[in-house]
């Protein structure tokens, strides 16, 4: 299949390797030139567990006029930046393109929404971790399940024959009818480790090495069960609390993508994940006072990044 990864940063990375491992024609689409240029001329080296390797074959470009239509847009650019990216690169679209959202936080289906048809659009959740060494290598932190599926719950043959592609490419891959209460319970996950780890600089691990901080993972994470219950969400997660504490073992030498996002002095997604529980909590009348902390603590720590020494 062609399939163009519309932001090839550290997960998108991480997928689009796998993709072309997998016999596809990959093309990483972003705007790091000298990261494209080193996977275009030595491949892209993956680092797991203290071994590596090198994948080769993937095509590389800074603009969707290079590539052309393609079947498969994977996008996975941060939340704050599809609007964009999607306009930048409308060629990459035709009738039957599908645009898969991998994305972290809530509101991405509607923001994109606003640039390509609903039609078009499937949306996932993952639980691997990724992050960016340096140009053309990157760090596979975690590893878990893909789970995608169709806005309006169809297991469609569309969305079945992209899972069983994955699967082919070693991403294990589950087909949902219940991609928004999975987005919620990612959002859980997010919520519990991305901003304390943005804040303290700690990895996913660690934040259960320390009291202080376990305890504001749980605090987050009541707060946004009880919006999502609010808001009419029922979590199926036998414990999220537990769940969200096993991804950080899971992950636990991964810096989360925010905290990658603050040592880069990137804009973060606090918005999209702890700043939408605020912001959803506030309409169903639920207080959010840990979520409120951090959100302002993110939103002063990026506001204030050339005065920084980090
Ligand atoms: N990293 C992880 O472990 C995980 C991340 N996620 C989610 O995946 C998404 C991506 O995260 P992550 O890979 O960490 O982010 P990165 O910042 O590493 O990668 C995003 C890439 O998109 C590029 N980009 C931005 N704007 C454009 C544009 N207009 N056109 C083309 N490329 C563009 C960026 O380039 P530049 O830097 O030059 O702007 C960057 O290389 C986020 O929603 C995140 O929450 C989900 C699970 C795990
Ligand atoms: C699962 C986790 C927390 C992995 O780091 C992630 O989604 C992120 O970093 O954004």
């Amino acid at each position: 299949m062609k399939i163009a990864i519309l932001g090839a940063g550290a997960i998108g990375s991480l997928y689009g390797g796998l993709l072309a491992e997998g016999g596809n024609e990959v093309w990483f689409l972003d705007l790091w030139k000298e990261h494209l240029e080193v996977i275009k001329k030595n491949g892209l080296i993956v680092q797991k567990y203290g071994a590596k390797r090198i994948i080769t074959g993937i095509q590389a470009a800074v603009s969707a006029e290079e590539i052309g239509p393609v079947e498969l847009v994977i996008l996975l650019v941060k939340s704050y930046a599809s609007q964009k990216a999607l306009k930048e690169n409308l060629e990459l679209f035709q009738d039957n393109t599908i645009l898969l959202t991998l994305q972290n936080g809530l509101g991405n289906i509607e923001n994109i929404n606003e640039v390509i048809d609903e039609g078009k659009i499937i949306a996932g959740v993952t639980s691997h971790g990724s992050t960016v060494i340096a140009p053309g290598i990157i760090n596979h932190a975690g590893a878990g399940k893909t789970y995608i599926g169709e806005l309006t719950g169809e297991h469609s043959s569309r969305v079945k024959k992209i899972a069983a592609l994955f699967c082919n490419a070693g991403i294990e891959t589950i087909v949902t009818d219940q991609i928004e209460i999975l987005l919620w319970e990612k959002l859980m996950v997010n919520v519990g480790i991305n901003s304390i780890t943005a804040i303290t600089g700690l990895k996913n691990g660690q934040i259960l090495e320390y009291l202080e901080t376990e305890e504001l993972l749980e605090a987050a994470v009541k707060e946004a069960l009880a919006v999502a219950r609010a808001n009419g969400i029922y979590i199926t997660l036998d414990n999220p609390i537990e769940y969200v504490k096993n991804v950080c073992k899971a992950t636990a030498n991964n810096q989360s993508s925010m905290l990658q996002d603050v040592l880069h002095k990137r804009i973060t997604e606090i918005q999209t994940i702890n700043g939408v529980v605020v912001k959803a909590g506030k309409g169903a009348g639920i207080d959010t006072p840990i979520n409120k902390v951090l959100t302002n603590l993110v939103v002063a720590i990026q506001n204030n990044y050339n005065n920084l020494e980090r």
